[in-house]
């Protein structure tokens, strides 16, 4: 069996389908994208991408090879040296004015003297959003993320799971279109981390229209969550593949256990060692 990978032939025992992009509304476009640093550090080259509206994307690949790079350019900090990047009809920084994106990191990165509540109402009270509409909203998605009862918390008494369920609430509450989630469960245990995993999903097909961009260096993870995943090659940044994983959704943790996810898995693995 022969899958194509950016124009070299490999064997595999599971032949992921080509995924047509343009299914949805196109949402993100990376045309010839490049990146190189003042120092010279040629970080991204000719990377050309279509992301459309709904998806769930991963970006997979050693350290050093740009994912951290297109984050930071879709999110308007820091611009391409080369080619185009398209967000909506719009560059980047004309898209974050307009709340359109949200971040969630590996560190929350929460105000520690605010409470839960407080630390989720920040973004909407950097907008002006009257009080009113920011306590309901932070309702709302502390609920999503399971934490309704913990309002009046401190993020210091809370667990790094649920400061992370935090960090993605504050994330959501503006309804961003675009959601860039950089290694956002990599410090967090195991079971941990499968849970939020498991939330996330949720979280996302509760809203078909928000897209979501997640890096990781874990496979299995990259697997689970996406709709395709990315490998990149360093020295320079490159996609040198773009896999589908076909798996319906909702997902769960029978997914995780079925021969088709061990093959999936070992697919990545391929492509990210070629
Ligand atoms: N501000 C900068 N100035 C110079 N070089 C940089 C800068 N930021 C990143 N680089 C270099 O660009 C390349 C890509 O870095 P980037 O952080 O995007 O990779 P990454 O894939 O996110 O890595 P990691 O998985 O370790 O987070 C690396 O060689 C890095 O050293």
């Amino acid at each position: 069996m022969q899958v194509k990978i950016d124009n070299q032939a490999v064997s595999g025992s599971h032949e992921p389908a080509v995924f047509d992009p343009g299914q949805g509304k196109l949402l993100v476009k990376m045309e010839h994208l490049g990146k190189v640093y003042g120092n010279g550090t040629i970080a991204l080259q000719d990377v050309n991408l279509d992301i459309s509206e709904g998806e769930f994307l991963s970006f997979v690949g050693p350290s050093g090879c740009g994912k951290s790079t297109i984050f930071k350019m879709i999110a308007g900090l820091g611009a391409p040296t080369g080619g185009t990047l398209d967000i909506m009809g719009m560059t980047p920084k004309e898209a974050r004015k307009q709340s359109e994106i949200a971040f969630v990191f590996q560190d929350h990165t929460l105000l520690p003297w605010c409470s839960v509540q407080d630390n989720v109402m920040l973004p909407l009270e950097l907008r002006g959003v009257p009080k009113k509409t920011q306590r309901e909203e932070a309702a709302r998605v502390l609920e999503l993320v399971g934490l309704k009862d913990y309002m009046k918390a401190l993020p210091r008494q809370l667990s790094g799971g649920m400061k992370m369920r935090v960090s993605i609430a504050r994330a959501l509450v503006s309804r961003p279109k675009l959601l860039l989630m950089d290694e956002p469960f990599g410090a967090l245990d195991e079971i941990t981390r499968q849970t939020l995993q498991d939330e996330l999903l949720s979280i996302w097909q509760q809203d078909q229209k928000m897209t979501v961009l997640f890096v990781t260096h874990n496979v299995f993870e990259a697997v689970f969550l996406s709709t395709r995943v990315i490998v990149m090659t360093p020295r320079p940044g490159k996609v040198s593949a773009t896999i589908e994983i076909p798996e319906p959704f909702p997902r769960d943790e029978t997914f995780r256990t079925t021969t088709g996810f061990s093959e999936l898995v070992r697919y990545v693995s391929g492509a990210l060692k070629h």
